[in-house]
């Protein structure tokens, strides 16, 4: 894979406290790579790290295939980003804002500051001055102003911090946008699993400032298991009859008297047939598709 980030034991520390520790990190080109973790955990850090607002204390970093550090920062020029939140002229209407911000870096396009307007769908309110945005609005106008350049890559903190539902739906929506039709990679991180879920191709996850595991969401679901669950009085008979009746080779026993019946193509219906049949009694049969929660959780309660 082409990698537009990767770290390689990325550290920083603040009058001898780790705030990020050994961090390697593996950001693929034309990926949405979501960093997960608590409040507090050095999301914000290792941004502020690969976006040179901060120097690391050891570890190095490769940003587009090259190395990234305070004397080459060439590869920022191939990055948008809003780390924080997005600070703006309040006086000022979203057209001036972008113009400004156009003007610093020496990228004046009227054309483009009209196109990013227009993709966050704030075109239609020039008049209305920044003070008197939502905080959805707020939002918007950062991502267009992190897209404007047409950045290879965006980073984004929190990019759903504080706004309501609709506000999380319209987020997630430019961000597939701009990933898919422009082929912009993304580097966002987020606290909540279900929204990091629905928008990312990878997920880090970031505990106490280390990176406790880095895993893509399609090999999360395909390593998920499922599994019935079979409360009974009668384990030792149950287990030989599924076993020989029904031809289930993988059983086990969790407590006295649950079994767990790893099968993917028996139902539970099966089951309560087969052991009425033979006169055991049942307590109760439930079947378990394990959550990504579940698969975070495990991974989260191994590390701690
Ligand atoms: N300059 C600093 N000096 C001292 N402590 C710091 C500094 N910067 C960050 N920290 C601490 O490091 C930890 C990680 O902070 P960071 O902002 O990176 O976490 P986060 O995962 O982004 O959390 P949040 O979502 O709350 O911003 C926190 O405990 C924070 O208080």
């Amino acid at each position: 894979m082409n990698f537009i980030i990767q770290t390689s034991e990325l550290t920083k520390t603040v009058k001898g406290k780790s705030i990020v520790s050994g961090v390697n990190l593996n950001v693929g080109k034309g990926e949405i790579y979501g960093l997960l973790g608590p409040n507090g955990a050095g999301k914000t850090t290792i941004m502020k790290m690969l976006t040179g607002l901060i120097l690391p204390t050891s570890g190095a970093i490769m940003l587009f295939g090259k190395p990234f550090s305070e004397t080459s920062k060439e590869g920022l020029k191939r990055v948008g980003s809003i780390i924080e939140y997005p600070i703006f002229f309040e006086h000022m209407t979203a057209m001036e804002n972008l113009e400004i911000h156009c003007e610093y870096l020496g990228y004046y396009d009227k054309k483009a500051i009209r196109q990013a307007l227009d993709l966050v769908q704030l075109a239609e309110i020039e008049d209305k001055k920044v003070k008197d945005f939502s905080l959805g609005m707020k939002q918007r106008l950062g991502i267009a102003r992190a897209a404007i350049t047409k950045p290879e890559l965006i980073v984004l903190d929190e990019p759903t911090n504080g706004l309501d539902p609709i506000g999380i739906k319209n987020m997630r929506d430019l961000i597939r946008t701009l990933n898919q039709e422009y082929g912009i990679t993304f580097l966002l991180s987020s606290h909540i699993l279900g929204e990091i879920e629905q928008v990312a191709d990878r997920i880090g996850v970031i505990q106490d400032g280390q990176m406790i595991d880095e895993v893509s969401l399609s090999d999360i679901r395909m390593q998920r298991t499922d599994y019935i669950e079979l409360l009974t009085s009668n384990v030792q008979k149950s287990s030989f009859l599924l076993e020989h009746e029904l031809r289930i080779s993988n059983i086990k026993i969790v407590q006295d008297q649950r079994i767990r019946i790893y099968d993917g193509d028996i139902t539970p219906s099966q089951i309560t047939k087969l052991l009425i049949a033979h006169e055991i009694e049942i307590e109760e049969i439930q079947k378990h598709t394990s959550t990504l929660e579940d698969y975070f959780y495990h991974q989260i309660q191994g590390k701690g």
